[in-house]
Formats: C-alpha cells, sequence, structure tokens
C-alpha cells in the first residue's frame, strides 16, 4: 500500500458510505459520457474495470482522512486542510500506481476526502453527523482556498486553475469551499421524489443541468458545458428514461464530453442523503423550487 500510515478502525460510518457511493455511482448505468457498466463513455484511456482496481487502491484511505480530523478536532478549521493535503497527495499517488497514472478519481478523492475528514472532526467533538452539519464543517476547512490556490495569479499547476484564469471556474475547490451548494440546493431536496436508480438518475441529471464542471470545459470549452447543461434541463422538462439517457450519452461521446465533475457530486449526494431528515415533515424540503425543474 503506498504509504499507508498506521490507522485503527473508523470512527463513524462515512468511510464505508464513501465506498459504497463510489461502487454504486460507478455502476449506475447508462451515465451519459461516463464510464459505466455498459461503455467508457467519452474516455479512451479508462474503463470499468479501470475503476474498480483504483476504487480498490484508494478505499484505506478515506479512514485515514476520517482519522486525520478526528485527531485534530479542536484545531480551528482552517488548520485542518494542511494536515490533510499529504494524506490526499499519497491516496492520488496510491490511484495513479494502481491506474498506471490515468486520473479516475481526482475529483472524487477531494471531495469524499473532505467529507470524511469533516465526519472525523464531528465525532472528535462529540458533535452529531447531519447533511447541515457535514457541509458547514467542509465549508470551514476549505474556507479561502479559491483565493489562496486560484486566484493568486501564479502560473496555473494544474487544469482547474488554467480554467480559473481562462473562466474563473473555481472548481472542486469552490464547491467544497461553498459547502457543497450545488448538492444542498439542487439535488438533496429532490432526492426522495424518485427510488432506485431513477433517484441517482434524477440527481445526475439535476447536477449536470446545473454544475460548472471544469471537466467539461476542459474537454470541450464553454459551448461543451453549455451542450451538457442544455441537454439534462431539456430532460428534465419532459419525461425521460433509459432511451433518453443513451441518447444523451451517444452525443456527448461523439464530441468526447464528460461531466466527471457532476459524478463526483453524484456521489457525495449519495453520502449526504443518508443523513437527511426524513422527508416530507423536514423545513429542508420546503426550499422553493429553484430553476432547473420543478416537477
Ligand atoms: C483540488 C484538486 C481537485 C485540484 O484539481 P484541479 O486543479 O484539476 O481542480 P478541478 O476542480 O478543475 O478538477 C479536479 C476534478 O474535480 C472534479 N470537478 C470538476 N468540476 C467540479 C465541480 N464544479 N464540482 C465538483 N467537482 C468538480 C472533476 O472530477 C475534476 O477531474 C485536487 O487535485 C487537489 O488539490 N488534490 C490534492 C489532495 C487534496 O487536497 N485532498 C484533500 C482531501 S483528501
Ligand atoms: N464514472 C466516471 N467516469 C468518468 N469520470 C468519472 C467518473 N466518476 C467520476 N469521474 C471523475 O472525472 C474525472 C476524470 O475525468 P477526465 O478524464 O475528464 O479528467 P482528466 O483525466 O483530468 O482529463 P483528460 O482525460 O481529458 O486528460 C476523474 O477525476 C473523476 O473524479
Amino acid at each position: 500500500m503506498t504509504g499507508l500510515p498506521v490507522i485503527s478502525a473508523p470512527v463513524t460510518t462515512l468511510p464505508e458510505k464513501v465506498i459504497a457511493a463510489l461502487q454504486r455511482e460507478l455502476d449506475l448505468t447508462p451515465k451519459p459520457g461516463l464510464v459505466d457498466r455498459n461503455n467508457n463513455g467519452a474516455h479512451h484511456d479508462m474503463d470499468h474495470a479501470l475503476f474498480m482496481q483504483s476504487i480498490r487502491a484508494i478505499t484505506p484511505w478515506f479512514t485515514v482522512f476520517e482519522q486525520l480530523g478526528y485527531r485534530h478536532a479542536f484545531l480551528p478549521a482552517e488548520n485542518q486542510l494542511s494536515l490533510l493535503r499529504p494524506a490526499g497527495l499519497a491516496c492520488e499517488k496510491a490511484m495513479f500506481s494502481a491506474t498506471g497514472q490515468v486520473n479516475t478519481h481526482q475529483g472524487g478523492i477531494f471531495s469524499l476526502g473532505l467529507l470524511c475528514c469533516a465526519a472525523g472532526r464531528l465525532a472528535g467533538r462529540k458533535e452529531p453527523l447531519s447533511t447541515t452539519a457535514l457541509c458547514l464543517e467542509i465549508s470551514a476547512i476549505c474556507q479561502g482556498m479559491v483565493a489562496r490556490e486560484l486566484a493568486s495569479g501564479q502560473a496555473p499547476s494544474s487544469a482547474g486553475a488554467r480554467l480559473y484564469q481562462q473562466y474563473s471556474l473555481t472548481g472542486a475547490r469552490g464547491e467544497a469551499e461553498s459547502g457543497f451548494l450545488t448538492v444542498r440546493r439542487y439535488v438533496l431536496p429532490y432526492w426522495h421524489q424518485e427510488s432506485g436508480d431513477r433517484q441517482h438518475h434524477n440527481a445526475l441529471l439535476r447536477l449536470m443541468a446545473v454544475n460548472a464542471d471544469s471537466n467539461l470545459v476542459s474537454r470541450g470549452g464553454i459551448e461543451g458545458l453549455q451542450f451538457v447543461r442544455h441537454s439534462a434541463q431539456r430532460a428534465l422538462m419532459a419525461p425521460w428514461g433509459t432511451t433518453e439517457l443513451e441518447e444523451m450519452d451517444r452525443h456527448f461521446i461523439l464530441r468526447r464530453l464528460s461531466p466527471g465533475g457532476s459524478a463526483d457530486l453524484l456521489a457525495v449526494a449519495m453520502v449526504l442523503a443518508d443523513f437527511l431528515p426524513s422527508p416530507p415533515e423536514s423545513a429542508f424540503y420546503k426550499i422553493p423550487c429553484q430553476t432547473v425543474s420543478c416537477r
């Protein structure tokens, strides 16, 4: 195992929920432009088997992220990231070594690793885990990250930094710093509208319809992002099913478009949904309908 530190048993259910979410996201089929059980989407360098290898390689790290939060639970949140990042980078290294240097889960490690760390911090302070508490803790950990890492004016050191300079896209960092606001506002209030695979397809369509996914811009420019957004919005405005999703898949593959950021946020939503209050009594579900679609 690449540089895995000695860890004890998890203190919360987050690591196991995260690993289950990674598997369910991968297996959801069809998934327009993305690797699933049918095809490799818009990817020439990865398939379902490679994603499975990647999941096996990064699995042990989510307990490490949780323990780093648990151990430093009373540290000010803004000091947590510098303790977490080396483990995140080591986990990325384990992913790259398992996949032959293919980026399968870089975004997923970042977002889901933060979720595990936030859960460890809340558990360390004996505070209850809830959707809102987890997201607010992540926002506190990532406060100032966009300004520090993207808006510093330095030469871009990653795809994300280049896209920020070109289009002011804040990518995974911006989403984490907001406390996964896109997920909380456009996905979770509608989580119980559907069940089974349709619940996850509905969530993915809602994410694709609004998420400023840097993967899409990196692959197809702003036009690529708009194409995916409009496709998802149109699907949500009418009855949709497997046929419509497979049609979108064909169009995205033709255009080499892969909404990888939305796939990562789908896994985040799957984990956060486990902590939702039961519908529909909770005020959580009284959020006014958003522009995407109010079916
Ligand atoms: C911050 C990261 C993602 C930087 O990567 P990059 O500069 O390429 O950022 P960018 O946001 O453009 O994309 C990275 C990945 O995030 C996902 N993503 C893209 N857009 C979005 C979005 N709007 N919302 C959520 N995820 C997104 C995609 O899968 C993409 O591949 C990350 O690689 C990093 O710094 N890792 C170090 C380890 C770490 O900090 N871990 C902390 C928790 S363990
Ligand atoms: N099922 C999935 N299929 C494809 N990508 C996914 C899936 N689930 C999540 N992703 C995310 O999408 C990212 C991979 O997308 P992409 O291949 O566009 O990134 P990249 O490798 O940086 O870009 P490129 O392949 O153009 O060099 C991963 O980092 C991962 O976080």
